[in-house]
């Protein structure tokens, strides 16, 4: 014998209800309330995502029984416990119409703001369908009609099959008979009532039945307007939506009395008066009373006219007063967004102007790294020009005081550096000498050989005068095949002792069998002269150095000769002769 198990639901059971649960609110408000029940006792087999669409139902379910004031911090919860964006956005939207329905208008208004503001980073279709509707009505509620239509045909073309369909053309045919824009609500309104039959949302249907009854008693014809409301009104009291049943008493009690039916205008109107949400004023609340007063007086009773019309008093005045505090929170709050909206204006333009004043800076320094790179480059020219220039100068320099054949000091250069020698000697007091050179017979190795090998030997001979310098003699070619040597701190003796060196090497040198100079023999005169008898300046020791040239040359060339007096001494061939 079996024992039958009832299934356990599993996970996906209750995410399946929650769903259901949630496609039926409005359309079939009482199974809702059957599964919310269900459900609730079953919260703690429900995962925590579970457990806070759950909760975010049952906030839903108690405003919509009227309680706001329960409902409101339910939904607060969601909003700041829920992982789920989607939920906490529907949350937020369903708080709209809590704060709204309390006359918290001005959050009201700024709540749905940020909701539109938010609006492009919903994908879930049904929770954007949901804000819209919600933004429709609201902006319906505080006058906007051309807003609340605006929303109403996004509805419409976000889901004209789903919602939209029904609760899109509900909130179109609203916004146009609001602001007064409805001259016929036929076919537009008869459309709205199918599509919203059709989704089993009689809620919606029914309201906009309301609407057409009211147009019809508007344009004079109560009849119709009285066999609408009463073929729906046991729907409408099924559905038990409290505004909605007293909306229906209203403007049956209204097309009643238009009629004269005046018993069953007192009847729609106490139960409208009667079954209207708690604390509220409406539309509906305010003309019930306006005709109670009427029917009162019009039988006579005055007390109860008087009452009743103290009561149309406070609730007009309520009602009036919620009208322009709705009006007023959407100025409001458009305002504050405005005034935002101007604030993060004017800081991106702030950050527009400071990135602008970076990116100026960056320029700046890149514009004098420019200016430094260029600097550096004009100076690093400037200084290569100077180096060259100095370069060039001294070789300039160079080449004014060289002797262009020989490479050494020409004449002018000669003089200035013995003058300068010769001063030095006479400060320190040293002895210094002069020998002055004469190549022999030099004329005879042109004419000979050509000029060109002149050249060379003149070339080869002061190689060989070279070859016994030291690093402080100065040496210089003083015209055509003349040569000067000045000897410091060096004696006459020495000098002499130098000069015949040179002598020698010359001598040598032109008689060796190379290339340049095949065989040409050559010899040198010498004449010296000694500061000890000339003294330092420069043109007297030439002068007697050239007497001991003329002496050398005289005595038959390739010789050494000093010669101070009329007397001469002469040294020939390497031997000096005194003859002082
Ligand atoms: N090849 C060459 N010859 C030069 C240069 N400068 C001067 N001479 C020549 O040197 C010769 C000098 O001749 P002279 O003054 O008559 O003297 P010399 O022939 O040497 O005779 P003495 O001095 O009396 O021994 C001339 O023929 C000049 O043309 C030079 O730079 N190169």
């Amino acid at each position: 014998m079996g024992t039958a198990v009832a299934a356990v639901p599993t996970s996906d059971d209750f995410s399946r209800l929650l769903k259901h649960a949630d496609s039926i609110k409005t359309s079939d408000h009482p199974e809702f309330l059957q599964l919310m029940k269900r459900l609730g006792g079953e919260t703690t087999r429900l995962s925590p995502q579970q457990q806070m669409y759950l909760r975010y139902l049952q906030a839903w379910g108690i405003g919509y029984q009227g309680d706001y004031e329960t409902a409101t911090p339910l939904l607060n919860a969601v909003i700041t416990e829920s992982t789920d964006a989607t939920l906490r956005f529907r949350a937020g939207t369903t708080l709209v119409n809590m704060l709204s329905i309390g006359s918290h208008y001005e959050e009201a208004f700024a709540q749905i703001s940020q909701l539109l503001d938010q609006l492009p980073q919903i994908a879930d279709k049904d929770a954007r369908i949901q804000t819209l509707g919600v933004a429709s009505m609201l902006y319906n509620d505080a006058g906007q009609y051309d807003l609340g239509l605006n929303y109403a045909n996004q509805m419409l073309r976000e889901n004209p099959v789903g919602d939209g369909d029904c609760k899109g053309r509900f909130l179109q045919v609203q916004s146009l008979y609001e602001s007064g824009k409805f001259s016929t609500l036929d076919r537009q309104s008869s459309e709205a009532i199918d599509a919203c039959n059709k989704k089993s949302e009689f809620l919606f249907a029914n309201l906009i039945r309301f609407n057409v009854a009211n147009f019809d008693i508007e344009h004079g014809q109560s009849a119709a307007a009285i066999e609408l409301l009463q073929k729906n009104y046991a729907d409408v009291q099924r559905i038990g939506y409290p505004e909605l049943t007293s909306d229906f008493d209203a403007s049956l009690a209204q097309a009643y009395w238009n009629e004269g039916g005046i018993a069953l205008a007192k009847q729609y109107a106490k139960a409208a008066v009667d079954g209207g949400v708690k604390h509220e004023f409406t539309k509906s609340l305010t003309n019930a009373y306006a005709l109670l007063y009427l029917i009162e007086k019009k039988q006579g009773d005055l007390d109860a006219a008087l009452s009743y019309h103290e009561k149309y008093m406070a609730a007009d005045k309520g009602y009036l007063n919620d009208v322009s505090a709705k009006a007023l929170a959407y100025q409001t709050v458009k305002q504050q967004v405005l005034a935002k909206k101007l604030q993060i204006d004017t800081l991106n333009k702030q950050n527009q102007i400071l990135t602008l004043q970076q990116t100026l800076a960056k320029k700046a320094a890149e514009t004098s790294r420019l200016y430094i790179i260029l600097l550096l480059i004009v100076l690093a020219s400037i200084a290569l020009w100077t180096y060259r220039v100095k370069r060039s100068q001294l070789r300039f320099m160079k080449l004014a005081r060289r002797d262009g054949l020989t490479g050494i000091f020409n004449r002018q250069h000669f003089v200035n550096e013995a003058e300068l020698q010769l001063r030095y000697c006479r400060k320190s007091e040293r002895q210094a000498c002069l020998v002055l050179i004469d190549l022999d017979h030099f004329k005879v190795v042109n004419d000979t050989h050509g000029h060109a090998v002149g050249d060379r030997v003149l070339k080869r001979a002061v190689e060989a005068c070279q070859q016994h310098l030291r690093s402080t003699d100065i040496f210089g070619r003083l015209g055509g095949e003349e040569f000067g040597i000045v000897l410091p701190e060096c004696t006459l003796e020495q000098a002499l002792n130098r000069a015949e060196q040179i002598r020698v090497a010359i001598a040598t040198a032109t008689s060796g069998d190379d290339d340049d100079t095949p065989g040409i023999p050559i010899s040198a005169s010498f004449g010296v002269a000694t500061i000890a008898r000339s003294g330092y300046e420069l043109r007297q020791l030439l002068i007697h150095a050239d007497d001991g040239l003329y002496l050398s040359k005289r005595e038959g060339r390739n010789r050494v000769s000093v010669c101070y007096d009329t007397q001469p001494r002469q040294r020939v061939a390497g031997v000096a002769t005194d003859r002082a």
